[in-house]
């Protein structure tokens, strides 16, 4: 088994994934993901971009391929290692919110940092701080049955954010969003990212989300079939292209 490149905080070998049905999900996918850098996944509906985020961040068991963060093999772990391995360094955010309804808003932007051992009052300052950068700040207060779709889906990235992940998964995270809410929160989002040295898989099939991102790799029914880097990270040396794997 073969460590993957050092500058790759992420790397994935010949992933093959196939649901439980039987459908086919991914057919040998290729790519490395480097440190801090913002790699949109994008592709036609169907063809495989949540899919991949599940294999990438342990979600889904690896059937055959490889997966590694940083140096450890991800792909040989079981599932109480994989929900470790979620919990400290990985954030997720689901194209639709996903709150827990019991809780108000500040205690369910602070659950993962809690989760991983930080006392209430410190969660809650830095849940309020990432609540306030996503212009909900106001709602810390209120129950998530309270709150329009879009403001749930703020709370859900101020969530993901606050723990300072080191890798950070979004899948269409924009999606309930109006249009003019999507860029602004898009930028605090790669801003944020950027400034705090996170890295960013973003699964996505709007060029204008694609655009924020330092490369695109492009997916077809479950396989890579280009990457686009920007023109500012074009001539960033090192950077692990996805297999030309049709
Ligand atoms: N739970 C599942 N069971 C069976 N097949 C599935 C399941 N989830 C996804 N698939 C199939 O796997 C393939 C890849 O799906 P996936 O959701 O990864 O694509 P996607 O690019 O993220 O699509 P979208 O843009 O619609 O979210 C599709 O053919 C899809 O129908």
């Amino acid at each position: 088994m073969e460590a993957p490149p050092d500058n790759d905080v992420l790397w994935a070998r010949a992933l093959h994934f196939r649901h439980q049905d039987g459908s086919p999900g991914l057919a040998g996918v290729s790519l490395g993901v480097r440190e801090g850098e913002i790699l949109a996944v994008g592709g036609p509906r169907g063809s495989g971009k949540t899919t991949l985020l599940r294999c990438l961040s342990g979600l889904a068991p690896v059937q055959d391929g490889e997966v590694w963060f940083n140096s450890t093999p991800v792909h040989t772990m079981g599932p109480v290692a994989r929900e470790r391995l979620r919990r400290d360094r990985f954030g997720w955010i689901d194209p639709a919110p996903v709150l827990v309804p019991e809780l108000n808003v500040w205690e369910n932007a602070a659950l993962p940092l809690m989760l991983r051992g930080v006392g209430r009052r410190r969660a809650k300052v830095a849940a309020q701080e990432w609540l306030e950068r996503l212009d909900v700040g106001e709602l810390a207060r209120k129950r998530p049955h309270g709150l329009q779709q879009a403001e749930r889906q703020r709370v859900c990235i101020a969530r993901a954010l606050a723990t300072g992940p080191t890798v950070l998964f979004a899948d269409e995270p924009t999606a309930p969003l109006h249009r003019a809410d999507r860029a602004h929160v898009l930028r605090t989002l790669t801003t944020a990212a950027r400034s705090h040295g996170i890295t960013v898989v973003l699964a996505t099939h709007d060029p204008e989300t694609a655009a924020l991102a330092d490369r695109t790799v492009s997916l077809r029914d479950g396989r890579c079939v280009k990457t686009v880097h920007l023109p500012e990270a074009a001539d960033a040396e090192g950077r692990a292209a996805c297999s030309l794997s049709a």
